[in-house]
């Protein structure tokens, strides 16, 4: 029997995450507090900083979770964790994102952790969003639906309001889960179509208005830097913006 002995061939998408994830890892310095988003992308970031920590590369760091899912990872690769009430800073935070418009303004809450990740990475000294190209858009919401944290006695009358501002608002289900998807926080995510977002800033602060809204996954001026990953031909880089 013949063995089969090649590497498995990476997908693009999982390649580019992979090369920004590694990049964004290596920004980190001995001594910060760091940021640590949710996602893939960002999950990938964790598993880097950890091989970083891991190998004495990196001391005397602290980071600070925006999920279940982030603070698990911290713990399996090392790092020592802290919570946003115990630190007098963050030097830098490191997120994904759903859709990255020119003004680096973002759609976060893919994964509904956008609630705690805008209270982490607004307060950061540097926000890097790590992301591949796929998620570079012209005006944000034009392939996204726009997450909405929402208190669950609140859901029916939030859409309502939702939909007076021009979104036709979805309550996201649960896979492998009967029901609705519950956020970390206990809350419901509002998945919310707007066609096109032009004036982000406004939206972001009209929706956060609305009793009920913990809050929405507009990122608006927040991005100190984006890194993106590119493929060429079956060559993969990291382009700055
Ligand atoms: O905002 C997020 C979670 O709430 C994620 O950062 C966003 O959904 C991007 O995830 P991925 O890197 O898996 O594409």
């Amino acid at each position: 029997m013949l063995l089969n002995t090649r590497k498995p061939v990476m997908d693009p998408v999982t390649h580019m995450k992979h090369e920004v994830a590694k990049a964004a890892a290596s920004r980190v310095q001995s001594g910060m507090v760091v940021g640590l988003g949710s996602g893939s992308t960002a999950a990938l970031m964790i598993q880097y900083l950890g091989d970083r920590v891991r190998n004495g590369e990196l001391t005397n760091i602290q980071a600070v979770p925006t999920s279940f899912q982030s603070s698990v990872l911290a713990n399996e690769y090392g790092i020592p964790l802290t919570t946003l009430n115990e630190v007098d800073r963050i030097d830098i935070a490191i997120d994904g994102a759903d859709e990255v418009d020119p003004q680096r303004n973002l759609i976060k809450g893919g994964g509904a952790c956008h609630t705690r990740e805008k209270l982490v990475d607004a307060r950061a000294e540097q926000f890097i969003v790590v992301v591949d190209s796929s998620k570079l858009v012209e005006a944000l919401g034009t392939t996204f639906l726009l997450p909405v944290e929402v208190l669950p006695e609140a859901y029916i009358q939030v859409g309502k309001a939702l939909e007076k501002l021009g979104g036709k608002p979805e309550l996201r289900m649960a896979v492998k889960k009967a029901g609705p998807v519950v956020t970390d926080q206990g809350n419901l995510v509002l998945d919310v179509k707007f066609d096109r977002i032009d004036q982000p800033a406004e939206l972001e602060k009209a929706i956060n208005n609305i009793p009920g809204v913990l809050e929405n996954g507009l990122f608006v001026g927040l991005t100190d830097l984006v890194l993106v990953g590119e493929v060429d031909g079956d060559r993969v880089s990291v382009r700055e913006f």
